[in-house]
């Protein structure tokens, strides 16, 4: 058999399978119609995405009690942490209905480079660095350049303080300087008691994921924050063997904290390696939010900020208001850009 027959068996046999999937879809979703039209599914109500496995969902209610829902053939593209109007049906399952307005979303360049949403209404990212491994020269602006590109809000988390010196070292100097442009940032610690109150502090009502390097410490934070999630995690892995979705979907996590109130975590391994995606030129630049008051100040209008004259960053810097090392950084992530 020739290797273009076989590919065009297969691909036949693939468009066979898709098609019956979409008659089932549309089959389910007239029903759905049906019995929406018959009264059988309760009153309209809020919910949140929690989990996503294919078309189907785990929503939570405003009672926070998970509900298996599925989708309206017409809804595509939900993710967690989208908010959602559903309704009950019988056996404790429901049908998602409407998909509100986003505040905020998180993007991924799928296998074939497409930007996809991964995850909804974030209000913060958590930039996770650590004394050790220490981080390189630029990470942090590269964490905080593409965090900016989102519209969602930066936070830098410094974690393991217990193996800070007692002066701050280099590390203290450098927040110092973040904290000046306006960024929050938090010191955290693993190895006592009282290493994340300030942290705890931080999450409390609101929406929040964990980014940055390997080893910074990430599972670890989150370990304690979620001390009772083992064995929702447990189930997951579960649904995983049996094939109906990848470990990769992102997932909602309710905190219970006694002294603050709750605040949530979405996390996944994807969202976890977030940052390491490709920006445009002007992502990076207007990603540097302290360069922000002198763009489209140069004399030339196409100024590249290198060695025009006239330059108003590069004026900012000569006047000490924009930091050469950030400005350094700028230009670094330009050149990689380019590479
Ligand atoms: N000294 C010290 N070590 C810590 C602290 N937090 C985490 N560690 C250690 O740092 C190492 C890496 O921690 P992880 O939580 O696995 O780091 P991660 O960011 O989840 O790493 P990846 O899973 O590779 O992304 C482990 O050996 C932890 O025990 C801390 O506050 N202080
Ligand atoms: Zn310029």
């Amino acid at each position: 058999m020739s290797k273009r027959k076989l590919s065009r068996q297969q691909r036949w046999r693939i468009e066979k399978i898709q098609a019956e999937r979409a008659q089932r879809a549309e089959k389910r979703d007239a029903q759905d119609t049906e019995k929406l039209a018959a009264g059988e599914y309760g009153a309209e109500q809020p919910g949140r995405v929690v989990a996503h496995f294919g078309r189907t969902l785990e929503v939570r209610d405003a009672a926070h009690q998970a509900v298996r829902c599925h989708l309206r053939a017409n809804l595509d593209g939900l993710v967690t942490g989208d908010r959602v109007i559903w309704r009950a049906g019988q056996e404790g399952s429901g049908v998602v209905v409407a998909r509100e307005e986003r505040d905020s979303v998180l993007t991924r360049p799928d296998a074939r480079g497409q930007l996809k949403p991964v995850a909804a209404n974030i209000d913060q990212i958590l930039i996770v660095f650590a004394v050790e491994p220490a981080p390189y020269a630029n990470l942090i602006d590269r964490y905080l350049v593409a965090a900016e590109a989102t519209g969602i809000t930066p936070v830098l988390v410094l974690n393991k303080t217990d193996l800070l010196p007692e002066d701050g070292g280099e590390l203290g100097a450098l927040l110092e300087r973040y904290r000046a442009i306006g960024y929050d940032v938090v010191r955290t610690t693993t190895a006592n008691e009282a290493g994340l109150v300030a942290l705890r502090q931080q999450l409390a009502g609101r929406t929040s994921v964990f980014v940055g390097q390997s080893g910074v410490g990430k599972s670890s934070l989150i370990d304690l924050l979620l001390p009772d999630e083992n064995l929702r995690i447990g189930a997951l892995s579960e649904d995983s063997r049996k094939g109906t979705h990848t470990t990769t979907t992102a997932r909602l996590y309710a905190m219970r904290q006694q002294e603050v109130a709750d605040g949530e975590l979405i996390d996944s391994p994807g969202i976890r390696e977030f940052g390491l995606t490709h920006l445009s030129e002007a992502e990076v630049t207007e990603g540097f939010v302290e360069f922000r008051p002198y763009l489209g100040r140069c004399r030339f209008r196409d100024c590249r900020h290198r060695a025009e004259p006239g330059c108003a960053l590069l004026d900012a810097v000569e006047a000490g208001k924009i930091h050469p090392d950030r400005f350094a950084s700028y230009r670094r992530i330009l050149d990689s850009l380019e590479s």
